[in-house]
């Protein structure tokens, strides 16, 4: 039996100039299709679902999707520019605030709060674009004081980074039974709110160069290889 071809790579961001930054390093007819779905992860995981559905139907699924971005990073380990894979995408702040702290919603015994991608595609890609690996947190407000970083930090050891779509992204992909990744190019640190401190073009500069060296490794996936 002939070895099947690469997959198909959806990759969804949250804002055109994302995409177009991007974009700008996946030229046509290398099989990766770049969107923007909008802000947020209910947004994001609705959009990202009719895509899916549309290619799915149009008889050419997806076989890898792709959450990309820039996003809040963790400092010291993820400084402004960089990028980071995530080696697991969590829904952070998905649950109920109790006088004990925070529950996610999986102790309530509801739903899912992460989402793991590929290790071996994780590597591959980290290592093609000098990215780092770490937990990447989904919320749906941006952090804005020393106190929720460290609360995000002490529940999540492993967190490099924080942005607003990866868990939904992730959702839709599950819901298909597509594979999922999240890559974010760091534009601001998380912590006290200045959002002067913002350097969103050189996050997409950062972008850009990194889907640049990347890609190749997307093109030559293919989920059953591996
Ligand atoms: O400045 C604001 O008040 C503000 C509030 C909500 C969203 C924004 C964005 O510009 C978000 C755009 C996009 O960027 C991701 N992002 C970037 N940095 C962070 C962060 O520190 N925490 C969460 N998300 C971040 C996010 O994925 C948004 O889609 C500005």
């Amino acid at each position: 039996m002939a070895a099947a071809g690469p997959d198909r790579v959806l990759v969804a961001t949250a804002v055109p100039v994302e995409r177009d930054a991007v974009a700008r390093a996946c030229p046509g007819g290398t099989g990766i299709e770049v969107i923007a779905v909008g802000v947020g992860p209910a947004l994001a995981a609705a959009c990202t679902a009719s895509a899916l559905t549309a290619a799915a139907l149009r008889g050419e699924p997806y076989g890898l999707v792709v959450s990309a971005g820039i996003g809040g990073g963790f400092q010291p380990e993820a400084p402004l520019g960089s990028l980071v894979v995530a080696d697991a995408i969590v829904a952070a702040d998905l649950g109920a605030e109790t006088e004990n702290g925070f529950v996610p919603v999986t102790e309530l015994g509801f739903g899912t709060v992460g989402h793991q991608p590929p290790a071996e595609l994780v590597r591959r890609v980290a290592d093609a674009a000098g990215a780092r690996t770490g937990a990447v947190l989904t919320v749906s407000t941006v952090t804005g004081t020393a106190a929720r970083a460290a609360a995000l930090r002490e529940r999540h050891p492993t967190a490099l980074a924080e942005a607003m779509e990866g868990f939904g992204v992730a959702e839709a992909a599950a819901a298909q039974g597509v594979p999922v990744l999240e890559i974010r190019a760091i534009s601001n640190p998380v912590g006290p709110r200045d959002r002067a401190a913002w350097r969103i073009p050189e996050a997409l500069a950062a972008l850009t160069e990194g889907f640049g060296k990347l890609t190749p490794v997307l093109e030559g996936w293919n989920r059953h290889d591996s």
